[in-house]
């Protein structure tokens, strides 16, 4: 079952790939067309029903490759302002415009619904809004209310609205979505359009989706805020978490640090806010909080176990990294939904008491109910109910300190009100990326500032692509 987002996610993926979705919009359209002639023969009076999106594109093409063997008629309702998406006009132009009937009254589209013996519902896919407002929603009773065989393509126009086609059949892409059922859908039948396993099960430029966009007005606290309890062992962890951190966007980084280094935090991160680590202090910040960040530099004290047991008892989203996975290795019992954890090998062993592998991460999140991001040359972040790998990055990264740029960078997306599995793939792929760039850059001589200095970079490119193919 795909939820919409995950569709944009595949579909962003497959453009950063191939670089065209009009091959995917040809694809589907060839998918239903082949499915109405297997199923219904040639000679038909079939009426098909475009709205002004993708899912309108599909049911142009899909009428081209029908036009021929029947008697076939193409509504196409367009935006207010006579526009349609970029693909659908491609589609309309391959059609022939000069044939298209465009926005019709009800009246002649009722007309047409009596006329014809198969209706294809192409008006709405997967980028419906609520509510469905006129004439869609009358257009949509008008075609429940026929005895024409209606084919919906991708998803019954106007599921999950007050206002729903509830066709005999729907041809659905590469998987059935989010809320479809065969009371709702009719057979519902799956074909692959040609997205690839790549797109679906590996991190890529899609996974910006779940990103948070920065609204223009926005105001302080809006874009979350992170803690950071760090320091009881070496700063420069610490530090590195926080400079990461930034990189998604928060409004706030708050460092709790033990004393004995708050100078040195203090000059390092002038910009941040830097307190001084007490019970008090710790319980006050935990719940201003949106996300916490626990492990990196901390070494396993009294206090180290102190600050993660705290952490857990917060219900807060929350990263364990490097010494606090040690620490929740005696505390399993303590796991629940909120946590994502980044161990390498070595530390997942320790956590799980298996071996290191995408099979024995996928047992453990089940059984707990967390995130793993287990690191490699290539991560494998699975949550239990869906595992996606992210390959790439440089051997350079091998260094010490790439652990912690990806913990913080990690925490900061949950504190923009990501949830742990997208916040670690995201994380996962924009800091191989990261390392990819500088790789290209310099070779392998470059350090852990570096990767910091270039990760706004690399983000934008991946932010930019999302936002100007919207
Ligand atoms: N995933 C894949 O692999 C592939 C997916 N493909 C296909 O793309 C489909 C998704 O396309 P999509 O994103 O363009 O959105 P879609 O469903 O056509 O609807 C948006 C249009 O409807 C309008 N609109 C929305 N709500 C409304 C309302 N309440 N009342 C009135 N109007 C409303 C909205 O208007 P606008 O906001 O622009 O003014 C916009 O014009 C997907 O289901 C699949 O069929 C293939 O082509 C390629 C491979
Ligand atoms: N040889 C490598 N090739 C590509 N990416 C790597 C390599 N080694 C580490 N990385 C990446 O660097 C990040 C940190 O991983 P790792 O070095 O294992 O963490 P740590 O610093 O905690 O030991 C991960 O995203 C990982 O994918
Ligand atoms: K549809």
């Amino acid at each position: 079952m795909m939820e919409n987002i995950e569709g944009k996610r595949i579909d962003f993926n497959y453009k950063w790939n191939h670089g065209d979705l009009f091959i995917l919009m040809e694809n589907a359209g060839k998918a239903v067309s082949e499915y109405i002639t297997e199923k219904y023969g040639k000679n038909r009076n079939i009426l098909v029903i475009s709205g002004s999106g993708n899912n309108g594109g599909d049911g142009i093409i899909t009428a081209h490759n029908l036009d021929s063997d029947n008697n076939l008629k193409l509504i196409v309702m367009t935006r207010s302002d006579g526009s349609v998406s970029s693909l659908s006009r491609r589609a309309m132009e391959k059609f022939g415009n000069d044939r298209i009937i465009k926005n019709p009254n009800t009246g002649d589209i009722r007309k047409m619904i009596s006329e014809s013996d198969i209706i294809v519902d192409a008006i709405f896919g997967t980028g419906i809004r609520d509510p469905v407002k006129e004439p869609y929603s009358s257009i949509i009773e008008e075609i429940n209310l026929s005895r024409a065989e209606v084919i919906s393509i991708d998803v019954p126009s106007g599921l999950g609205t007050s206002h729903s086609v509830l066709p005999d059949a729907t041809v659905t892409f590469t998987d059935v979505k989010e809320g479809m059922n065969e009371k709702n859908s009719g057979s519902i039948n799956v074909r692959n359009i040609g997205i690839d396993e790549r797109e679906i099960n590996y991190a890529g430029p899609g996974d910006m989706v779940y990103f948070p966009k920065i609204e223009k007005n926005g105001h302080k606290g809006q874009n979350g805020k992170v803690l950071i309890m760090a320091g009881w062992k070496f700063t420069g962890a610490g530090c590195m978490t926080a400079r990461a951190a930034e990189n998604a966007l928060p409004d706030l980084i708050t460092m709790l640090v033990p004393k004995a280094s708050s100078t040195i935090f203090s000059i390092k991160l002038e910009d941040q806010i830097v307190g001084v680590f007490n019970s008090l202090n710790m319980k006050n910040e935990l719940e201003k909080c949106n996300a916490v960040l626990t492990g990196p530099g901390m070494g396993i004290s009294e206090d180290s176990v102190k600050v993660v047991l705290a952490v857990c008892k917060s219900g807060k989203k929350a990263v364990f990294d490097a010494d606090a996975i040690h620490i929740m290795a005696e505390h399993r019992d303590l796991i629940n939904q909120n946590m994502l954890f980044t161990p390498h090998s070595h530390e997942f062993e320790v956590l799980t008491g298996t071996e290191a592998n995408r099979e024995n991460a996928e047992k453990f999140s089940v059984k707990y109910g967390c995130t793993i991001l287990l690191k490699g040359p290539a991560d494998i972040i699975t949550n239990g109910k869906k595992t996606v790998i992210s390959e790439g990055g440089s051997p350079r990264m091998a260094m010490g300190g790439t652990g912690d740029i990806l913990a913080g960078l990690c925490t900061g997306l949950m504190a923009r009100n990501m949830d742990p599995f997208h916040a670690a793939v995201l994380g996962s792929f924009i800091n191989k990326k990261n390392g990819e760039r500088l790789e290209k850059e310099r070779s392998y001589w470059f350090n852990t500032y570096d990767l910091l200095g270039s990760m706004g970079r690399t983000f934008r490119e991946y932010y930019d692509f999302i936002i100007s193919n919207e």
